[in-house]
């Protein structure tokens, strides 16, 4: 499958151009999930220069892959990171759920606030922000479901509060400055669930790849700004997923069902009941 985006020439012929595509904490676990999806973009890898070698065998031998470490909280170097990019896939940050505020708010707040600001001052596309369904959280936890993107944030701890404050700056990125952002709200990024409780909100590798490279290619004049749910086309599902469908075209083609027989009995959530803030 070829992903060309069309642009004119100076002489008025259309031509044919690769999208430039910044993947940050590339090295993570998602990351590494996603990467042989993006093959057809000529690639830009940023994570933390700790993992530089993970992020340079990541790269292999292909031509149109970049490496460059740093730490996004550092303005200059995003800056520089976001230069001559078509769409950020922003995935950097503290996955960890729950964890306290001072945990959370560097990484998961002032950083996102600094790739939205550098990637709308340079120009870029479109920014594509890994949000989670713990920003949505309490609804499953007080058994409201399926959960429509549309309700109010109801996150479930304070990581799932970062998240939908992400998605809030990002809508005020695009209402204010006309920068498209998509966000994800993806479940359990796995090969395979591991767990009957984490059946509703998996989303398998496959899926996650088709839904990414969907919010990359959509037209922004269609979708300026949009919050859609990450998950595959589970049995269990709780998660709404028809908008990213009618928006993206997005279609799951994978079952967390199919492994109800070989995993762990625990019907435990991954999200978080009430209790200590962290
Ligand atoms: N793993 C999941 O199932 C899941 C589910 C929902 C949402 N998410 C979200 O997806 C994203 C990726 O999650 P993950 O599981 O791959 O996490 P991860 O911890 O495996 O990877 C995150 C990467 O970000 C990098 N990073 C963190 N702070 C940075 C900074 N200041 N500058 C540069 N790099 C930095 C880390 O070095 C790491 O490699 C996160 O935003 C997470 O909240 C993950
Ligand atoms: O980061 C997240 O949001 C994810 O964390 C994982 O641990 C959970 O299994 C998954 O359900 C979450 O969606």
């Amino acid at each position: 499958m070829r992903l060309p985006s069309m642009a004119g020439d100076q002489d008025g012929t259309a031509q044919m151009v690769q999208r430039t595509v910044l993947l940050t904490g590339a090295a993570g676990s998602v990351g590494q999930f996603l990467l042989p999806g993006l093959s057809e973009y000529a690639l830009r890898l940023t994570d933390l220069p700790e993992r530089e070698s993970e992020l340079s065998h990541l790269a292999g031998e292909a031509l149109s892959t970049e490496v460059r470490t740093g730490d996004l909280a550092d303005r200059a170097f995003t800056e520089g990171l976001v230069k001559d990019v078509d769409t950020v896939v922003h995935l950097a940050g503290n996955p960890a759920a729950p964890s306290s505020w001072a945990q959370l708010r560097v990484p998961n707040i002032e950083v996102v606030e600094t790739v939205l600001d550098a990637a709308q001052a340079a120009g870029v596309r479109r920014v594509i922000l890994a949000s989670s369904v713990h920003a949505m959280g309490a609804y499953v936890q007080r058994e409201q479901h399926p959960v429509d993107p549309a309700w109010p944030p109801s996150p479930c701890c304070v990581y799932g509060a970062t998240k939908a404050f992400a998605e809030a700056i990002g809508r005020t990125y695009t209402y204010r400055t006309g920068l498209s952002v998509v966000c994800l709200r993806f479940g359990g990024v796995q090969k395979r669930p591991v767990a009957v409780g984490s059946l509703p909100s998996w989303i398998a590798p496959e899926d996650l790849r088709q839904l990414v490279v969907a919010a990359i290619e959509a037209d922004t004049a269609r979708v300026a700004f949009g919050v859609y749910h990450g998950i595959s086309a589970n049995t269990r599902r709780e998660w709404d997923t028809s908008n990213a469908q009618a928006d993206l075209g997005y279609e799951p083609t994978r079952d967390s069902e199919i492994f109800l027989g070989e995993i762990d009995p625990d019907t435990t959530r991954g999200l978080c009941p009430p209790g200590p803030l962290a």
